[in-house]
C-alpha cells in the first residue's frame, strides 16, 4: 500500500499523522511519502521519520477580505498543478490528509485522479480546510465527536487523536531526577504548544519569582519568544524534545494552550493541568476545545484575557489541592482514546484502493 499524507501549517497538522504512520510502517509492504509546504521545521520533522518529503506552494484561506486573498489564490492554483504532477508520478493507492491549508490542494488533485482520501480533524470544531475537504473525503476521521456536527454524519468516524509512541514508551529516566528535585518540590510544566504561547509566557515571567517559590517551573517558549532567564527553581527551553513524556509523567501540575494534540496528550497522561486557550488571531478552536475540558470538570480552564494576579491565583490553588488537582486528573482521563492510531490506520487501510 503507497500512502500519500498531507498536512502542515503547524506540527499539530503533522505528529498525529506520523503516529499514523508508526502504526503502518509495520505492514509489509507499506510505502509512503508527503505532500507539504516548505517550511524547514516540518520538513524536518517529516524526514527525520525517513518518510520522502515533496514541498508545494501553499497559499491561506481567508475568512475576511484581504490583498494577500489574491496572491494566495495563485499560490493555492499552482500548488493544486504540482500536487497532481506529484500523484500522477507517484499513484498512492490513498491520501490521508492531516488537515492545514496546505492539504486542500492535494486533496483536490486525488480527487481528480480518483485516489481515495481519508481525512483527520484534530480540534472540537471543524476548520474551515475540514469543511472544504470533507465533500472529497470517503472517511473523516474525529479527534472529538463535537466537530462532527455539520459534516456528512456517514463518513463519520470518531478515532480521537492519536499520540506518538515515543510518548506511550516506558521512561528510561527521571526528569527530576536529572534536575536534581527533592521530592517535596512541586515541578509545574508550561507548554506553549508547537509554536509557544507569548500570552502564556508573559504570566509566567510577571510571576516568575512567586512562582519558583512554590515549584519548580519547566518553561516551553517556543522557538519564536525564548529568553534564557536565569532563576532560583527555573528552566526554559525553546522545545521540548525527548523529556516530553517524563515531564507528563512526572508534573505536578501543566499549565497549557488549548491545542487538541496537546489536551490529547495531557488526557493520556491524567495531567490535572491549567488551560489557557488561544483566542487572538485564530478560528476559536482551543476555545472549544478548552470548553468541553471544562463541562467535564476535566481542567481548569482560564479566559483568554486573564491578567498575572488570576494567572497566579489558579496555580497556588492547584499546588495548594492534591484533591481538586486529582479529581481533575481522574476526569482528563476519562476523556482519552489511547488507540487513536490504530482505529486511523484501519479506516486508511479498508478506504485504500490497492
Ligand atoms: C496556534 C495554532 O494554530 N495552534 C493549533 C495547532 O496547535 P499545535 O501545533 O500546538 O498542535 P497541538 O497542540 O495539537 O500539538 C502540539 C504537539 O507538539 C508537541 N510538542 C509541543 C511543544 C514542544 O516543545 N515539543 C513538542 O513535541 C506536543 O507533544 C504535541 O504533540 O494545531 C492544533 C490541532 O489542530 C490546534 O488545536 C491549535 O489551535
Amino acid at each position: 500500500m503507497l500512502v500519500c499524507y498531507t498536512g502542515g501549517g503547524t506540527l499539530g497538522h503533522i505528529l498525529p499523522a506520523l503516529s499514523v504512520h508508526e502504526v503502518l510502517k509495520e505492514e509489509n509492504g507499506y510505502r509512503c511519502f508527503w505532500i507539504g509546504r516548505e517550511d524547514e521545521g516540518e520538513r524536518a520533522a517529516v524526514e527525520r521519520e525517513g518518510i520522502a518529503f515533496h514541498a508545494i506552494q501553499s497559499g491561506k484561506f481567508r475568512r475576511y477580505a484581504s490583498v494577500q486573498n489574491l496572491s494566495d489564490g495563485f499560490r493555492l492554483f499552482a500548488a493544486f498543478f504540482q500536487a497532481l504532477s506529484i500523484l500522477k508520478k507517484e499513484r498512492p493507492d490513498i491520501l490521508f490528509s492531516k488537515g492545514g491549508f496546505v492539504s486542500v490542494p492535494p486533496v483536490l488533485a486525488a480527487r481528480v485522479l480518483h485516489i481515495p482520501i481519508v481525512t483527520h480533524e484534530s480540534d472540537a470544531s471543524p476548520g474551515l480546510a475540514t469543511k472544504l475537504i470533507a465533500p472529497f473525503a470517503s472517511a473523516i476521521c474525529l479527534g472529538y465527536e463535537s466537530a462532527g456536527a455539520t459534516l456528512p454524519q456517514k463518513k463519520i468516524v470518531y478515532s480521537g487523536n492519536p499520540i506518538r509512541t515515543a510518548l506511550l514508551q516506558a521512561s528510561t529516566f527521571s526528569i527530576r531526577e536529572r534536575l536534581s528535585l527533592s521530592s517535596d518540590l512541586p515541578l509545574v510544566f508550561v507548554m506553549g504548544g508547537s509554536q509557544g504561547a507569548m500570552q502564556i509566557n508573559a504570566l509566567v515571567r510577571e510571576n516568575l519569582d512567586a512562582l519558583c517559590e512554590k515549584a519548580f517551573v519547566y518553561h516551553q517558549c517556543g522557538k519564536r519568544d525564548f529568553m534564557e532567564l536565569k532563576h532560583k527553581n527555573y528552566l526554559a527551553v525553546d522545545m521540548v524534545g525527548d523529556d516530553m513524556a517524563c515531564l507528563y509523567r512526572e508534573s505536578t501540575l501543566v499549565v497549557s494552550r488549548g491545542g487538541a494534540g496537546a489536551l490529547s496528550e495531557l488526557a493520556y497522561f491524567g495531567c490535572p493541568s491549567i488551560i489557557v486557550p488561544l483566542s487572538l488571531g485564530s478560528r476559536g478552536d482551543q476555545i472549544a476545545n478548552a470548553s468541553l475540558l471544562k463541562a467535564n470538570t476535566a481542567a481548569v480552564v482560564l479566559e483568554s484575557a486573564v491578567d498575572a494576579k488570576n494567572f497566579l491565583e489558579a496555580v497556588t490553588y492547584l499546588l495548594e489541592n492534591s484533591e481538586k488537582r486529582s479529581i481533575l486528573s481522574q476526569h482528563i482521563k476519562e476523556m482519552a482514546i489511547a488507540d487513536s492510531q490504530q482505529i486511523i490506520a484501519s479506516v486508511i487501510r479498508s478506504k485504500a484502493i490497492i
